[in-house]
């Protein structure tokens, strides 16, 4: 697949053309524009804002509905001793470096990337070879800045900057910081090397409250939510397993050079599932079969890891076989997200789904792959699918003492020796106050070993001590009178494990965006004509399912205006008047560009026999018939029961307006 971004129709994108088109019908426009506007915050047009409502719309009927999963809404405010449990407040960075001269502060990595992508752009200019843009994501990178030069590179060399390019999601503070100094990366507009990179914490502080004692954050994410609500769930779930939950919201993210528009913001939706399955029996998933035929193009980490990014078209029931993919529940849900991509339009050429390499997983995954969608600004990762193991249940109920846990009856009781700790409760309160429950909660934590040896130093001492994050001096003594450790025997009637968690987490914007360069194409530029913008949505998804125009302003069309609105409003099918003095053309055409997928036009001929015709925003041809079928069609193609094929078969052409149309 060629890595330039073409349109619908094949024909080179022109992101001009297309920004402006989107600016012109507002689907997005950067907030605070008039105060001169902040980096990386957008809001959303009325088309934006239908388009937004479809997808999440979609959204939740694909996975939610579908999958009977739980639906969560928890606040944006998050406490400090959650996210700092969760890892976010120590690990959930990115690496800056500035630059000396000018005081510019980069993304470390995308810096690296840039100078080096622009090195091998001169490198092959000087071979006279041709150049192919946006080879991986500039939406990263300083791609103005990091002009090429026609210099000619060893071949070893080139190798090795594409091994580093191949890898650069890789890197950790120390290594950016070696592979600057090795290559000798200077920012272009200074010709100065960066300062050492340092770790940035990507979250928005605040505190919450008038005395501003309690520290919180913005959620990065709204997985946490999810999962600090998991006991509660699972009793709303008859503590039945396995089972999902689910959240649409919006998370913060203070990235340190937003740009490429909608694709890396500082505020997004993420619409994100927490699937809490069994750990223990390969994390089956009994609808793997109805998905096992899906077939998904992977770039696995094998690829690369040897420098290259070679895709492969892969079943997923055999990508799971083989142990490409790691699991049943990982793989169902890859499909998952694959059929939801194309029922919401993108278009599957343009479609990857990308393995995290060991050292590029966030700090809780232990496999993980990206749903990626090819752009004008290159490979661009729309939803990450990770599979996080215990992580953060098992973090959280170490740090709260809360039982995030399953409890399973067994078929077979079964004996168990080992040591126990039980806690006088009524002796923690007066003796540790407010550290009581860490206090606790880090006894229970200990391992086997660990209790034995606290069981002889009890004995030994009338008292232990034990590390606790947080308390003074990180340690708290514990006295023989409020805590027992024995190692005892007892016959088990039930299981009890941390489920394991796999989560799809969607950027509704990023995929939005992505949405509608796919859908994007021009029309009418052949005889010189100035190009018309068409975004072919698919009905489901289209912001406005039908527009209405009268062929004039003659008064006699309006009651016939009103009523099909009428009638098309009590369906739930969207539409919009236009009856401004623009040609029917023109009309059609703006229409076009808003990704209407119908017109409707009233004329004299309906005044007589109530007919309409009935117009196909991407072959422009129209049908022609009496209201009720007119309407039963625009039904039928908007639930997606039948398409403009079907209909044409139907219905009588009509030829009339699209005279005009095209003589615009
Ligand atoms: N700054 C952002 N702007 C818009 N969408 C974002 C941003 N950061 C993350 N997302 C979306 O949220 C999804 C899940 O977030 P995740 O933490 O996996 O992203 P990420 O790996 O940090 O992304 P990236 O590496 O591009 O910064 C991403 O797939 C993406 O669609």
């Amino acid at each position: 697949m060629s890595s330039t971004a073409t349109t619908l129709k094949g024909q080179p994108l022109d992101k001009a053309v297309l920004d402006a088109m989107l600016r012109r019908r507002m689907f997005y426009t950067p907030s605070f524009e008039i105060y001169g506007g902040v980096g990386g915050l957008y809001d959303f047009g009325p088309p934006g804002c239908g388009l937004l409502a479809n997808i999440t719309d979609l959204w939740r009927k694909h996975f939610v509905l579908e999958e009977d999963m739980l639906e969560v809404d928890c606040t944006v405010l998050t406490p400090h001793e959650v996210l700092k449990t969760s890892g976010h407040v120590d690990k959930f960075a990115d690496w800056m470096c500035k630059d000396p001269k000018n005081g510019e502060i980069m993304r470390a990595d995308h810096f690296v990337e840039a100078v080096l992508e622009a090195r091998l752009k001169g490198d092959k200019e000087a071979r006279g070879q041709k150049v192919v843009e946006d080879t991986e994501d500039p939406a990263k990178k300083k791609k103005k800045k990091a002009k090429s030069e026609a210099v000619k590179l060893d071949d070893a060399v080139v190798q090795e900057y594409e091994e580093v390019l191949a890898r650069i999601d890789n890197y950790g503070g120390s290594e950016l910081g070696e592979l600057i100094r090795k290559y000798d990366l200077r920012n272009p507009e200074t010709g100065e090397i960066p300062s050492e990179p340092v770790s940035f914490n990507l979250m928005f502080q605040t505190s919450i409250g008038p005395s501003s004692n309690l520290a919180g954050y913005l959620r990065p994410e709204t997985a946490q939510g999810q999962f600090l609500n998991f006991a509660k769930l699972l009793e709303f779930n008859q503590s039945s397993m396995p089972f999902a939950s689910a959240s649409i919201g919006k998370s913060y993210r203070n990235e340190i050079s937003p740009r490429a528009g909608l694709l890396r913001v500082r505020e997004f939706l993420m619409a994100e599932i927490e699937h809490f399955v069994d750990p223990l029996g390969g994390k089956k998933h009994s609808r793997f079969s109805e998905v096992e035929d899906v077939e998904l193009v992977l770039l696995d980490r094998d690829t690369q890891l040897s420098g290259k990014t070679e895709t492969r078209t892969v079943k997923i029931g055999e990508a799971v076989r083989s142990g490409l993919v790691d699991n049943e529940t990982l793989g169902y849900f890859l499909a998952r997200i694959h059929l939801f991509m194309v029922k919401i339009g993108v278009d599957t050429s343009k479609m990857r789904f990308r393995q995290h390499m060991a050292n590029e997983m966030a700090h809780y995954a232990c496999d993980c792959w990206d749903c990626e969608l090819h752009t004008s600004s290159g490979w661009i990762e729309c939803v990450g699918c990770a599979d996080r193991s215990a992580y953060d249940l098992s973090v959280h109920a170490k740090k709260t003492g809360a039982p995030l846990v399953v409890r399973q009856r067994l078929d077979e009781p079964i004996v168990i020796e080992e040591w126990e700790v039980d806690v006088e409760k009524k002796k923690f309160g007066p003796l540790f106050k407010k550290d009581a429950k860490a206090v606790e909660a880090a006894l229970l934590a200990t391992s086997q070993e660990q209790r034995e040896k606290l069981a002889k130093e009890l004995t030994g001492n009338g008292k232990v001590v034990v590390s606790v994050e947080g308390v003074a001096d990180g340690k708290a003594e514990v006295p023989a009178e409020a805590v027992k450790i024995e190692f005892r025997k007892r016959t088990e009637y039930t299981r009890e494990f941390t489920p394991n968690v796999i989560e799809p987490s969607f950027g509704i914007g990023r995929t939005l965006y992505a949405l509608i360069e796919h859908n994007f194409w021009t029309r009418g530029t052949e005889g010189g004509d100035e190009a018309r913008g068409v975004l072919s949505f698919p009905p489901t998804v289209a912001p406005t399912k039908v527009l209405i125009v009268p062929l004039s302003s003659n008064a006699q069309f309006k009651p016939h205006l009103k009523k099909l609105s009428q009638r098309l409003r009590k369906l739930g099918v969207s539409s919009r008047v236009d009856d401004s003095s623009a040609s029917i053309g023109k009309r059609y055409s703006r229409n076009d560009e808003l990704g209407t997928p119908l017109g409707v036009t009233v004329d004299f001929q309906t005044l007589q026999d109530n007919t309409l015709t009935l117009r196909d925003r991407d072959s422009t041809s129209q049908v022609r018939a009496e209201e009720d079928t007119i309407v039963e069609a625009i039904r039928a193609i908007v639930d997606g029961s039948k398409t403009w094929a079907d209909i044409e078969k139907e219905l009588p052409k009509f030829e009339g307006q699209e005279v005009e149309v095209a003589a615009r």
